[in-house]
């Protein structure tokens, strides 16, 4: 049976498999290095599409009121970018939890515009797509573009990568870490050398933002002992406060999910370099094609 267009898009959720900060500009944000990775977990939206000129959330998040919900801001940017008449109903199945350094926010409004882009066939490209999500966030970029990245500045610039595709389980502690935060402590290290990919590869990065979440929040401190003493290396997700462990096979990261203690939450996913969302938007162009 063919999937309805305006049903089950995904949003998945992305890792920075290391972060490091190299600098400050004059506005306050902070120059990244990072490499980001999709995984094959994450929220799902559908779409109601309206003849009426209305945007408008069919979910309620917490803490977020409707108008800032970034989903319905995405929306309405790519209708007033664009001129289109009509309007959409939008619901997020959320999976991924908020402030957890996995972009759920970000890959919602990414999804927004891909999807909406294709169904009201407003025929715009990945690059202007990808301009109008850094107005909404710097993370929205990268799952616009949908290839695992190597990421300069505030993570616009961005080079397509294909580290290892492993399976990790990411843990979340049961705390929720404020960016902003995060980014105005004075301990924080913000003069990172530049480092080429090749360093990465080589496993020299790490993510900065560790040590100040760690000392700040001693939960996600826990949750990364309790990973590496599973025997495995571990890391924290942007500014946290989710944690990841990476594992050979899926049976053994699925394994250590069943021991995770109590308070905390986890789920096993695959590395993917290719966003399953640009998936999606393919098996529907491909359908259209086929009909025309
Ligand atoms: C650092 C990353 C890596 O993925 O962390 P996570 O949010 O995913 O954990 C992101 O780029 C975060 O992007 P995003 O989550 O969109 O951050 P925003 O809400 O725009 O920023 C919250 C606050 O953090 C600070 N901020 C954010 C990004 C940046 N490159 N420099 C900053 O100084 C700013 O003070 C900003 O007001
Ligand atoms: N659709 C949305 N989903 C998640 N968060 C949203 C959404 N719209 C606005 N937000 C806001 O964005 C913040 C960051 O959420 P999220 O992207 O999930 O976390 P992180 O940036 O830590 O990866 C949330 O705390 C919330 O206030």
């Amino acid at each position: 049976m063919q999937q309805d267009p305006c049903m089950g898009w995904p949003a998945p959720a992305k890792l920075n498999l290391f972060l490091h900060i190299t600098g400050r500009r004059p506005d306050g944000y902070h120059e990244l290095q990072s490499v980001f990775q999709f995984l094959s977990h994450g929220d799902t939206l559908d779409f109601r599409l309206l003849d009426e000129d209305r945007v408008c959330a069919e979910h309620a998040l917490d803490g977020v009121d409707h108008d800032d919900d970034l989903t319905v801001r995405a929306a309405r940017a790519l209708k007033a970018a664009t001129g289109h008449p009509g309007g959409v109903a939008i619901r997020v199945h959320k999976r991924l939890p908020m402030g957890g350094g996995l972009g759920g926010g970000s890959s919602d409004a990414a999804t927004v515009l891909v999807a909406l882009n294709a169904l009201w066939e407003t025929g715009l490209d990945d690059d202007a797509l990808a301009d109008m999500g850094l107005t909404l966030g710097a993370d929205v970029p990268v799952f616009v573009r949908g290839h695992a990245a190597w990421a300069e500045g505030v993570g616009e610039r961005l080079a397509p990568v294909s580290p290892p595709e492993p399976w990790y389980l990411v843990v979340h502690p049961g705390v929720m870490v404020p960016t902003g935060a995060i980014f105005t402590d004075p301990g924080l290290t913000r003069d990172c050398p530049p480092i080429k990919i090749a360093d990465f590869l080589a496993g020299r990065a790490g993510n900065v933002c560790e040590p100040v979440v760690c000392r700040r929040f001693p939960e996600v401190a826990k949750a990364l002992e309790w990973l590496q003493r599973q025997g495995v290396t571990a890391r924290m997700t942007g500014t946290g406060s989710c944690v990841f462990g990476i594992f050979e096979t899926e049976e053994v990261a699925r394994a250590a999910r069943d021991c995770l203690p109590g308070g905390w939450t986890g789920f096993v996913a695959r590395g993917c370099n290719q966003s399953p969302l640009h998936r999606r938007r393919a098996q529907l162009q491909a359908v259209t094609a086929s009909q025309e």
